[in-house]
């Protein structure tokens, strides 16, 4: 491990790195890369854990922007070397508006591009998603996929349709000169839904559960596969990616990776049972309670009314018609792509992203009594 100060050289700009996947790969940086000399935090809402950080060897700069605003990206970025892009409106449930999805996900991902032509900034990587890819809006399973593998990607949603859209920016910018004539190189992760210490879908879900005496009640089929895979591991992979981009610029630039580990394949219910189960919660019932045309008129009802009550009040609940079709479709990956470009194996097996993860909910469960 290189620990002279010589080594200590490279600055890295980390937008969105107080959100949840953000924090992890902060984290990561801090622990797995000994070339850092200052890591730079861009996010519009600052958290306080990063005050525990600043007093470690590497210099920690907090900067409260907003990607949608070029100028803040452009001063935030000067002097990087390396820029991970992770901030992005994660919106399924139409609490944001499709122009304001649209502004931060895709012009925010323009404005960071420019930035890196402009200050110099040679390496761009950026989180994507599985979303850019599918489900689709005709419901298609992907079924144990990998980057070549061939499917219709339609989207209709602000969403996907935003990743997809900021996606394809990234990776036609690679090549690029940036300046002092240098070519960008780009690359994009598309984590399948990612879990762990910090994920809020899952505390909502455990939340729900403690109200309803300690029981979920089953909407999906078990046969219905959805890929997911441990923040750590998605965090790992953005270190790994970062760091080697550079010297594999000719194989990696403008490419896509899923990112994958070992966690099993199991419907997103039966998945998130692995470790609400644990922690007191049971799913009531083998086969999903409701029939599935009574759960297409629960989720458009709920569109409904969030259309009607719009003007008054923010009413997005978990079921819609598009989370439904999302849940209710097969997504699964099975590549080892990462791991013949850059080496990538998980850094966390399943049962210590089990443990962890587990852990973790038990700690809301102490923290809420
Ligand atoms: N959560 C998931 O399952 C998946 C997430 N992703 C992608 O990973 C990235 C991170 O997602 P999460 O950590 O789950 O979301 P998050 O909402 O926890 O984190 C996003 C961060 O970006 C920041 N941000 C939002 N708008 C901003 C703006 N205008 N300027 C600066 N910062 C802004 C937020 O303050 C937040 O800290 C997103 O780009 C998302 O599309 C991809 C696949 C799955
Ligand atoms: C009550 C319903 C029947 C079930 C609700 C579950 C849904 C809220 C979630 C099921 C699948 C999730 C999505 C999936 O993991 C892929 C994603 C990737 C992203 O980039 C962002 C998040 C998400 C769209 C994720 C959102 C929640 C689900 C739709």
């Amino acid at each position: 491990m290189a620990n002279s100060a010589q080594a200590q050289k490279l600055v890295y700009l980390v937008t969105g790195g107080c959100g949840f996947l953000g924090e992890h790969v902060v984290r990561m940086l801090l622990q797995q890369e000994p070339r850092l000399r200052e890591l730079r935090i861009f996010d519009l809402h600052l958290g306080p854990w990063l005050e525990e950080l600043k007093t470690g060897p590497v210099q920690v700069t907090a900067i409260q922007g907003d990607v949608t605003q070029a100028h803040e990206v452009a001063a935030a970025m000067d002097g990087a070397h390396v820029v991970i892009h992770i901030a992005g409106l994660v919106d399924v449930f139409g609490r944001a508006s499709p122009k304001t999805i649209h502004e931060v996900n895709v012009q925010g991902t323009q404005n960071v591009i420019e930035a890196c032509v402009q200050t110099g900034t040679q390496f761009l990587v950026y989180t994507s998603s599985m979303e850019v890819v599918g489900p689709n809006i005709k419901g298609h399973p992907f079924y144990r996929g990998n980057e070549d593998t061939p499917y219709e990607a339609v989207h209709k949603h602000p969403y996907p349709c935003s990743k997809a859209l900021a996606e394809r920016l990234v990776l036609e910018a690679n090549g690029r000169k940036v300046r002092g004539g240098l070519p960008l190189v780009t690359c994009a992760l598309r984590p399948t839904g990612i879990y762990g210490e910090g994920h809020q879908i899952m505390r909502d879900f455990y939340h729900q559960g403690l109200r309803l005496g300690g029981r979920l009640f089953r909407a999906i089929p078990t046969s219905v596969e959805h890929g997911r895979v441990y923040v750590g591991n998605v965090a790992w992979m953005h270190v790994l990616v970062a760091r080697e981009l550079e010297q594999w610029a000719a194989l990696m630039g403008g490419q896509v990776y899923f990112c994958y580990d070992k966690s099993p394949y199991k419907s997103y219910e039966d998945f998130n049972m692995e470790f609400l189960g644990p922690c007191g919660l049971r799913l009531v019932g083998a086969r999903p309670l409701l029939p599935y045309w009574l759960l297409v008129l629960l989720a458009t009802l709920n569109a409904l009314l969030q259309w009607l009550l719009r003007p008054l009040l923010l009413y997005a609940p978990l079921l819609n018609p598009y989370t439904l079709a999302v849940a209710n479709t097969t997504f699964t990956v099975s590549t080892n792509k990462a791991q013949r470009h850059f080496g990538y194996e998980p850094l966390f097996s399943w049962e210590d992203s089990r443990t962890r993860t587990i852990r973790w909910v038990q700690a809301l469960e102490s923290s809420a009594q």
